[in-house]
């Protein structure tokens, strides 16, 4: 299968799962999140905010910020296209709709924090493989940023996907560019790879 039809099959699959066992998905994912993070301390999160059928994040954000950990969220860059830039969030920031029409914080330069400074970068997944392989929307917004993280240059960052169960496949066809992950976690298992 190719990756464009593999991502439509398992967007449709992702978008049947009913509101009780989403609801259920995303507070066991935002658990497994919590014992995660015990294994480090302090730190700075980047998580997403979710869109459509994606894994509600809502928990797992609240989770953060319970524990005093300092979150961002995803920014598409203003001309650098294709790049993310990654900027604080908290429950007073401004937020407006992206050109997907996903939710970000508005742009103010004082609120941006470097990658170099990040330490899980938690990634919204499409599929996976038990290779560590990802799928994702396909806009190589989160390949170009791995693709630092690859070169070395960011030692202490953590790439954890985040996914249903049913986001799991035997094999994910894989591009040159394609960064394998070293986590994912899902609502029943925290995968390394
Ligand atoms: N919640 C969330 N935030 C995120 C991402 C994500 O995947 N999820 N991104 C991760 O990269 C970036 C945005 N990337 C995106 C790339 C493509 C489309 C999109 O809807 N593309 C097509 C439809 C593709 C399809 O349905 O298969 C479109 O433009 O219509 C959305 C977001 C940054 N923020
Ligand atoms: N490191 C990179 N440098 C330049 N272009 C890249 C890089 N990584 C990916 N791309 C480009 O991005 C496009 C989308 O890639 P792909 O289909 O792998 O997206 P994806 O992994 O599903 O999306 P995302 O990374 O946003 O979750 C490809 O056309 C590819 O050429």
């Amino acid at each position: 299968m190719t990756r464009d039809a593999l991502r439509r099959k398992l967007q449709q699959t992702r978008a049947q799962l009913c509101e009780a066992s989403r609801k259920q998905a995303a507070e066991a994912v935002a658990a497994r999140v919590k014992q995660r993070l015990d294994l480090n301390h302090g730190g700075i999160a980047a998580i997403f905010k979710s869109f459509a059928a994606e894994l509600d994040t809502t928990p797992t954000i609240n989770a953060l910020w319970q524990q005093g950990i300092t979150t961002v969220l995803p920014v598409l860059h203003p001309f650098s296209k294709g790049h993310l830039l990654f900027l604080r969030y908290n429950p007073h920031t401004t937020m407006i709709k992206n050109r997907y029409g996903i939710a970000e914080p508005a742009l103010d330069c004082q609120n941006i924090v470097p990658l170099a400074q990040i330490d899980w970068l938690f990634m919204p997944l499409v599929g996976f493989d038990r290779q560590g392989n990802r799928l994702g929307m396909g806009g190589g917004y989160y390949d170009r940023t791995l693709a630092r993280w690859r070169d070395g240059l960011l030692t202490q960052l953590s790439p954890i996907g985040l996914a249903y169960d049913q986001q799991e496949v035997e094999s994910i066809p894989v591009e040159s560019w394609d960064v394998p992950i070293p986590e994912v976690i899902t609502p029943t298992k925290h995968w390394r790879f």
